[in-house]
């Protein structure tokens, strides 16, 4: 069978770039190039070809679910397609989606599959620099271009063992404060109130002690993200061009992100902190970079930090909930670990005998907690990572994957998959353990982290948060779910998988009931 050409059609065209506006200015013309071309599409019926199926239809109909209900279009495809490959048009761009072990090694590895661009044009909600509308004297692309280059080794600098190591026993005190907060008897709901935990660390991580400390500050960086990430709307992402009002609320948000950082850039540039100092910023700042640079990275490490180790953290604390075993093997881990490094009859509180813990233990003595986080994020990241090829042509299983294309990676295919992970949906910690290591059965079976040329470059920091929020709860805290009335919840909350951001529960809300205990 032959395969199907996927030109642009003339529609998507006029709609993807607005100066040919101008030159098609009778509304008559449009309308006939209009009907023609959903008459035409709405004709073309999906077609197998031999190695591509393609979804056909006109390309902003069928790919409207890609934007509003991704997880359920993606798998729903695959079972249309037979589980092959198959493509899809968004507007003028041409998209493959891969599954298998076979492809998993290729999207993973590809060396032209360029990663920011993909996420960047097809998933947004991340803060941009050229959403804000500053002076910086160059255009956007330049600061853009100056941004993305060397970004990853800005990230691993500030992320590094020795400055985690040195900030330790802050982390630990910052949460101590939040935590004291909480009442006994208290419902939260983690969704709202672990994340503000995160945001706190990540700022930490990310800034100077200054912003870290200012709780104004960081409640208005935490506003203005959840602003951006609900403004992927997917009129916006498709039509990025177009003005809307969720481009406006990007556009504003993002530029009082930038000016609330940029306070305390220049703050640390004006104040003589020397080039000894290890915050954050002053590294940045030592290393030459300029305000846009700086502010964008940090931007960067709060958009890639915060989403994925609050969304982790929270799901973690309602299996725990709902699993009394693995909750008790965990306390009785960190309280191991707190008895071999601090005296029981210290009198200290938790937080300073947890501060006294070295990195490395945090890291390598506690394998249960490793465990239960590997088990959460395999269930709660099934979603879509992207990416698309900007190197030259290449064959895939036969098939040409062509400079300029889309592809996506559906990380259920892995995740989910029944031939790697026995009762797949199962909370079961223990099929990592020796004698089982289910994750070892393909290449990639296990996503979690990032496979090939994209490991996550803040997974220490995202564990070691986890771990911290994990002791100082379970340690301080006996809690249980409950549902709004008190009453035990009559399950346990599901991910809302087409949430592509952070995978929050569907359905009722349910909160964790805290009571103290003595340590
Ligand atoms: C539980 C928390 C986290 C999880 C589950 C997670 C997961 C991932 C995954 C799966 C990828 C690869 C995505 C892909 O291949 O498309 C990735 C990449 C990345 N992560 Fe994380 N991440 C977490 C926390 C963090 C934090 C705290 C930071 C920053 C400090 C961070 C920075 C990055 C960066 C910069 C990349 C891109 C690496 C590259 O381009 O080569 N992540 N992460």
């Amino acid at each position: 069978m032959a395969t199907v050409n996927v030109t642009l059609s003339p529609l998507a065209q006029f709609l993807a770039n607005p100066t040919n506006w101008a030159q098609n200015t009778t509304f008559s013309t449009l309308i006939t190039i209009l009907s023609t071309i959903v008459v035409s599409f709405v004709l073309l019926r999906p077609r197998d070809t031999e190695k591509v199926y393609y979804l056909g239809g006109v390309p902003i109909i069928t790919a409207w679910p890609f934007f509003t209900k991704r997880y359920d279009f993606m798998r729903e495809r695959f079972k249309e397609s037979g589980g092959k490959m198959f493509r899809f048009n968004i507007l003028n761009h041409q998209v493959t989606a891969m599954s298998g072990e076979k492809l998993r090694k290729v999207f993973f590895n590809e060396a032209g599959f360029n990663m920011t661009e993909g996420y960047r044009i097809l998933m947004g909600g991340a803060p941009e620099i050229e959403d804000v509308q500053i002076q910086t004297g160059a255009e956007g692309r330049e600061v853009r271009n100056e941004v993305d280059e060397g970004f990853i080794k800005r990230v691993l600098t500030l992320m590094r063992r020795d400055r985690i190591s040195d900030t330790l026993p802050t982390l630990l005190s910052d949460l101590d404060i939040r935590l004291k907060e909480l009442s006994d008897g208290e419902r939260i709901n983690p969704f709202r109130d672990v994340y503000d935990l995160i945001f706190q660390m990540t700022v930490r991580m990310a800034t100077c002690q200054e912003l870290a400390d200012d709780r104004q500050a960081i409640n208005t960086i935490t506003k203005n993200y959840w602003a951006i990430e609900k403004s992927a709307t997917p009129m916006s992402l498709l039509l990025p061009w177009l003005p809307s009002a969720a481009k406006r609320t990007k556009e504003k948000a993002t530029t009082d992100l930038y000016n609330t950082i940029l306070k305390y850039v220049q703050l640390r540039r004006d104040s003589a902190s020397g080039s000894d100092s290890t915050e954050p910023i002053d590294l940045l700042i030592a290393q030459g970079h300029s305000d846009p640079s700086i502010i964008a990275t940090i931007m960067g490490i709060i958009f890639a930090g915060v989403i994925n180790t609050g969304m982790t953290s929270c799901w973690l604390l309602l299996y725990l909930g709902a699993s009394p075993d693995w909750k008790e093997n965990a306390i009785k881990e960190f309280k191991s670990l707190l008895e071999k490094y601090s005296s029981a009859d210290s009198s200290e509180p938790l937080h300073k005998r947890l501060s006294v813990i070295p990195m490395e233990a945090w890291e390598d003595e506690l394998p249960t907690a490793d465990i239960l986080i590997r088990e959460t994020l395999r269930l709660t990241l099934s979603g879509t990572a992207i990416r698309r090829n900007l190197g030259p042509d290449i064959k895939a299983d036969d098939v040409t994957i062509k400079h300029g294309e889309f592809l996506t990676y559906q990380i259920a295919d892995a995740h989910f998959n029944e031939s790697i992970y026995s009762d797949p949906m199962k909370f079961d910690p223990a099929r990592y353990l020796e004698g089982r290591e289910e994750d070892r059965k393909e290449t990639f079976a296990y996503l979690g982290w990032g496979v090939g040329r994209h490991p996550c470059a803040g997974m220490k920091i995202a564990k070691l948060e986890i771990k911290l929020i994990l002791a100082l709860f379970l340690l301080q805290f006996d809690y249980k779910l409950v549902d709004k009335s008190g009453k035990a919840p009559k399950s346990l909350p599901v991910q809302d998988r087409n949430d592509i951001q952070q995978a929050r529960p569907l359905g009722e809300p349910c909160y964790l009931e805290i009571h103290h205990v003595k340590a």
